[in-house]
């Protein structure tokens, strides 16, 4: 069956789809034309009324992009300015030669001063996939003119400053209101930095031949509400409750029970066919009153368990687990009864931070789902290294750990070992509130339970609460978002097309 989701490429393919596409063409400075075009096109669409259009252009060939823009917009009877810093006029060939046209037309080049002239639109053509290192001190400047000045602003390519490939900002990047992508679209635009500083994202591909891009090797594979459906399927008619699966979730020390509950309250809401919970004795009634279909017992370790963890089909351990005593019995013995019962396991909150500071080696099949700091943690590096290149960071995740990895926040990437990460640019904002992680992780159990493999579980885990998040802040607003919301909608979007 076809891999669902849509690729998404990091700059090394980008370039490779470029020297495939150039291949016996014999003007190499084709595609930039092009692509100074469709910038021109999609500027006309998108701003019919913009009579003024400030134009800056940097040294590269993403410069050149911007110079075949101002002349297509010098000859449709604008007023134009292309503004650069002194130091960057155009080095390469096509670039120079793009430069040169628009100023033989009559086209007016300025310095930036320190402000970009008045304009109705702003073209950001100052670096593309090109961009090497963090902009110096000037380049700073003219970025943060470009964000600030206050018309709309189309980015080609890429918004300088961001990174194509990791999603991340080394020091300033345009804020921009459009970025119209060339050739294939960019991982970078959809993780970390990179929605806040795209904006609405468009693509077009210059004509090129489709098996130069197909050729290529994706950095990701993006999924969207759409792709649900190749994982929840409907049930057959002759199902039972034993063949959804059952999950077993331990966590909730004192002061943390109500994390546990939403994990639990998730899992049932995603079809696990029974879901047992073990915590804490004084956690048992509330959680029993929220969610009399769950079985709950009072736990201190694994042994009180026996029957439960013998009978589990996915054990989910950390909502809420805490670091102390009880916490980290419970933390061994589970791994160990999961190790020597071979029980799939997915690990989150206080059972990752336990995990990083006691390493050991983990049983086949495990999900392993850290925020940030929690994967800096595993990693043993900083957040913000992790957030530099997220997507470097859940490679590295899943080979360390030999698990199945989803790294959370702004556009999630999941990943299984030596595999191509799955990118979800669903969810938003709302969803940074405290219990979120609970309910995806009870997501995940109940997937697996109901005989998803590790890493198929986890990406329509991830996308279906994504998808919930968004679906619940559609309807109440993004703010005052809480993961209760998420579980009461669970239903309606783990059944696709059911309640289209
Ligand atoms: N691929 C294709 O087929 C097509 C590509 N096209 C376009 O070309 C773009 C790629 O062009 P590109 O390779 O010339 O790179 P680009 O983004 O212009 O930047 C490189 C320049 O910037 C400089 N520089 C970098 N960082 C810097 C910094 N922080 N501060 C200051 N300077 C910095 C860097 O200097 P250097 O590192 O060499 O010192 C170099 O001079 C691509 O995104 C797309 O728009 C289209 O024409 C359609 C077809
Ligand atoms: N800005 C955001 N955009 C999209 N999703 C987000 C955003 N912030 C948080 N989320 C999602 O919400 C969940 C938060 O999980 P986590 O940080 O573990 O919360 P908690 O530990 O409080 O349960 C994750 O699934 C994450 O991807
Ligand atoms: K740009």
């Amino acid at each position: 069956m076809a891999l669902p989701g849509d690729p998404l490429y990091d700059t090394a393919a980008l370039r490779a789809i470029e020297a495939s596409a150039l291949a016996g063409q014999a003007d190499p400075a084709i595609l930039m034309q092009r692509a100074g075009r469709a910038g021109w096109q999609m500027a006309r669409r998108c701003w019919p009324d913009a009579r003024r259009i400030a134009v800056v252009c940097g040294p590269g060939n993403n410069g050149g992009d911007g110079y075949v823009l101002a002349l297509q917009a010098l000859q449709a009877g604008m007023d134009v300015r292309v503004v650069r810093l002194e130091s960057q006029a155009p080095r390469t060939e096509a670039a120079q030669a793009m430069c040169a046209a628009f100023e033989t037309a009559g086209g007016r080049i300025v310095h930036f001063d320190g402000a970009l002239p008045a304009a109705d639109l702003v073209i950001d053509a100052l670096f593309g996939i090109g961009l090497s290192r963090a902009p110096d001190d000037a380049t700073t400047a003219l970025i943060e003119a470009i964000s600030g000045h206050g018309a709309p602003v189309l980015a080609l390519d890429t918004p300088s400053g961001l990174s194509a490939d990791r999603g991340s900002v080394a020091g300033a990047a345009v804020v921009a209101t459009r970025t119209l992508q060339f050739l294939a679209p960019q991982l970078g635009l959809r993780t970390g930095d990179g929605p806040d500083h795209a904006g609405a994202l468009s693509l077009d591909t210059l004509g090129i031949a489709r098996t130069c891009v197909t050729d290529a090797r994706p950095a990701a594979r993006r999924v969207d509400t759409h792709d649900l459906a190749h994982w929840l399927k409907p049930r057959r008619r002759n199902a039972h409750k034993g063949r959804h699966g059952r999950v077993l979730c331990i966590g909730g020390d004192h002061s943390t029970g109500g994390a546990v509950l939403l994990a639990a309250g998730a899992a049932l809401r995603a079809g696990a066919g029974l879901v047992e919970v073990a915590t804490q004795g004084a956690h048992v009634a509330p959680l029993l009153a929220r969610w009399p279909e769950a079985m709950v017992r009072r736990t201190d370790n694994v042994s009180a368990l026996a029957g439960a963890f013998e009978a589990a089909d996915v054990v989910a351990l950390g909502p809420g687990l805490g670091r102390g005593a009880w916490g980290h019995t419970l933390f061994e013995e589970t791994l160990d009864a999961a190790t020597a019962n071979d029980r799939p396991l997915v690990l989150d909150a206080d059972a990752l931070n336990l995990l990083a500071a006691r390493p050991r080696t983990l049983p086949a099949g495990v999900v392993l789902t850290p925020h940030p700091g929690e994967a800096a943690r595993l990693l043993g590096v900083d957040t913000a290294d992790i957030q530099r290149d997220r997507p470097a960071a859940v490679r590295a995740l899943a080979a360390r750990w030999n698990a199945v990895v989803v790294l959370k926040g702004a556009g999630s990437l999941v990943c299984a070992p030596g595999g191509v990460p799955w990118l979800i640019d669903a969810g938003n904002p709302g969803m940074a509130t405290g219990g979120m992680g609970d309910v995806l992780t009870g997501i995940i159990a109940a997937l697996r339970a109901q005989g998803h493999g590790a890493e198929d579980a986890a990406v329509c885990a991830a996308l279906l609460h994504a998808v919930a998040g968004d679906r619940a802040a559609a309807q109440g607003g993004e703010r005052g978002l809480l993961p209760g919301d998420l579980i009461d909608i669970l239903r309606a979007c783990a059944n696709p097309g059911a309640h289209a």
